[in-house]
């Protein structure tokens, strides 16, 4: 078949048009933009150069197989990307759909750039599922080069809309998703499907929703109002981030902390009294520029992006606010999965430790307590990028260990004078040696100066200046000489060798 001019052009519009009318004016009513809206306000203007959008060209109904894919620039730095265009059956995946995506992965993975997903899909296009589905170039194929790239590449998804069943699985391989409340939704069965198998009444929204996985599962990253916010949230994600493994973090023009926080009136004396870790990172970091990830899930554990002098750091700091800033199942997953993060694209690591340790208890034990905790902690072992533990107020228990403790090869552990280290607080520690004694005395005066003067002897045992003088810790640091302390030895570590064991991998605890 031969075209002239004005026929391809005609064929080119009617492709970037995309599906039926009544699919945009759907979307439209629900505050959607088009696949190719998306791409546009991601990519640098003029830079996106497209491949496949003739795919089913020959067959009426199915532009570009219901997918965007192609190369361009975010920000002067180039990246490929996919966009699904949930107009043509709702961004369902037939076979040219699904070879345009595994083509994009493979190129990003070859050229050593971040892999973009806009995703808004129905998953397999059930109806065409011999040629999608099964085969070595079939859907699953998306996955095997998702799980090749990760760590390679920078790989990070915006969620607009459903990513239903075998769909759901492209967000949950990425290093990040975005998702846009009210209109995304991620789910391994449809609930109509759910209501089939098991009975059960729900939504989508219910069951999948932002809410739910940014607040509840952890599978979601960002909880966006705004597929426009979702769009920036991705482009801020990928400033903090080398274009792929061998790189190292883009810098940017320092800026001097906040003037505003105070970090020594920021700690209370009491440790019984909360205060926010997030307003300490604030105040530490370069201003602005604190990225907080998984803002809403498992909060007694802070994670982020922030600069110091300009350099790109990765934050795990523990916030008593929430749950005292005991570990938990959640935050030692949310934990691992960020120290990996960091730790693949040559991100130093910066622990700011209030950590009273990791839970107790029949609940948590169930939930399997022990080996989330040593996720964390093999994370954290493994990670050979600079790291600094900073115990900003306490570091007790197996926590010293999780927050990158002395024994786990910290380029530096540092101490705020009023900081204390320890196999446990005071108190449980008396308790714990004592209770026979305690118990025994009758008089209640003799029985309080009892248990004080234990907790003195305890607290004289853990003074930070016997631990410095022991080599536990390297410094001990004023608050407000904290930062500069920090610009200096991240400086110092920079280039380190990186090597952690003879293996090809371990076998972590999961
Ligand atoms: C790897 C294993 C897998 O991925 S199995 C995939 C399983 N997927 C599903 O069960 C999702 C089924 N679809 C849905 O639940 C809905 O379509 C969702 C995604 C919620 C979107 O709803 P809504 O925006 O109202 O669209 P709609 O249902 O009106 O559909 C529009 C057109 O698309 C079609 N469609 C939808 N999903 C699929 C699919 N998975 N395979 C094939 N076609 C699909 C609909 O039939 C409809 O087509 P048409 O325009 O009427 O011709």
């Amino acid at each position: 078949m031969t075209l002239d001019e004005e026929a391809l052009e005609r064929l080119r519009k009617r492709v970037l048009a995309g599906g039926a009318e009544k699919y945009h004016a759907a979307n439209a009513g629900k505050g959607k933009l088009f696949a190719r809206e998306r791409v546009a306000l991601l990519v640098d203007d003029g830079s996106f150069v497209e491949d496949g959008l003739y795919a089913n060209a020959l067959s009426d109904g199915l532009p570009a197989d219901g997918v965007v894919t192609g190369q361009a620039t975010v920000a002067g730095r180039p990246v490929c990307l996919m966009a699904n265009d949930s107009t043509v059956k709702a961004g369902s995946w037939g076979a040219r759909t699904v070879e345009k995506i595994i083509r994009s992965i493979e190129r990003a993975y070859q050229t050593g750039v971040p892999m973009i997903y806009l995703v808004d899909s129905a998953g397999a296009r059930i109806t065409d599922q011999v040629d999608l589905f099964p085969g070595r170039r079939g859907a699953g194929r998306i996955f095997w080069n998702q799980v090749r790239a990760s760590g390679s590449i920078p790989q990070v998804c915006a969620l607009f809309g459903p990513s239903a069943a075998g769909g759901a699985y492209i967000p949950a391989f990425c290093d990040v998703v975005a998702m846009v409340d009210g209109n995304a939704s991620m789910y391994l069965g449809s609930d109509r499907m759910v209501q089939m198998v098991t009975g059960e009444k729900t939504t989508l929204e219910e069951m999948g929703g932002a809410s739910v996985h940014t607040r509840e599962s952890g599978v979601g990253h960002f909880l966006c109002e705004t597929e426009a916010e979702a769009l920036d949230t991705v482009k801020r994600y990928l400033s903090y981030l080398p274009d792929n493994w061998t790189g190292q973090p883009p810098a940017a023009v320092p800026t001097d902390a906040p003037s505003t926080v105070d970090l020594a009136a920021l700690v209370p004396a009491s440790e019984r009294q909360a205060f926010d870790m997030r307003r300490y990172a604030r105040g530490l970091l370069d201003d602005g520029s604190f990225f907080e990830i998984q803002a809403l899930w498992a909060k007694e554990l802070t994670i982020g992006f922030g600069r110091l002098a300009g350099e790109v750091v990765g934050v795990v700091a523990n916030n008593s606010m929430f749950k005292g800033g005991v570990l938990f199942v959640d935050s030692a997953d949310k934990a691992t999965r960020f120290i990996q993060l960091c730790d693949a694209f040559n991100v130093p690591l910066l622990f700011l430790s209030d950590v009273p340790g990791f839970m107790v208890g029949a609940a948590v034990e169930k939930e399997g307590i022990i080996r989330h905790g040593a996720k964390m902690i093999t994370a954290v072992a493994e990670a050979t990028v600079p790291k600094i533990c900073v115990v900003v107020r306490k570091a007790y228990g197996a926590g010293l260990y999780a927050m990158a403790g002395p024994g786990f090869d910290p380029d530096a552990t540092i101490a705020l004078p009023t900081a204390k280290i320890a196999v446990m607080g005071a108190e449980a520690a008396v308790n714990a040696v004592y209770a026979n004694k305690i118990a025994a005395i009758a008089d209640d005066e003799e029985r309080a100066a009892f248990v004080a003067a234990k907790r003195a002897e305890y607290e004289r045992d853990i003074d930070i200046v016997r631990l410095a003088s022991e080599l536990v810790v390297d410094a001990i640091v004023e608050p407000h000489e904290l930062r500069a302390e920090l610009i200096r030895r991240f400086a110092a570590a920079r280039g380190k060798e990186r090597h952690f064991s003879r293996r090809r991998h371990g076998v972590t605890p999961v």
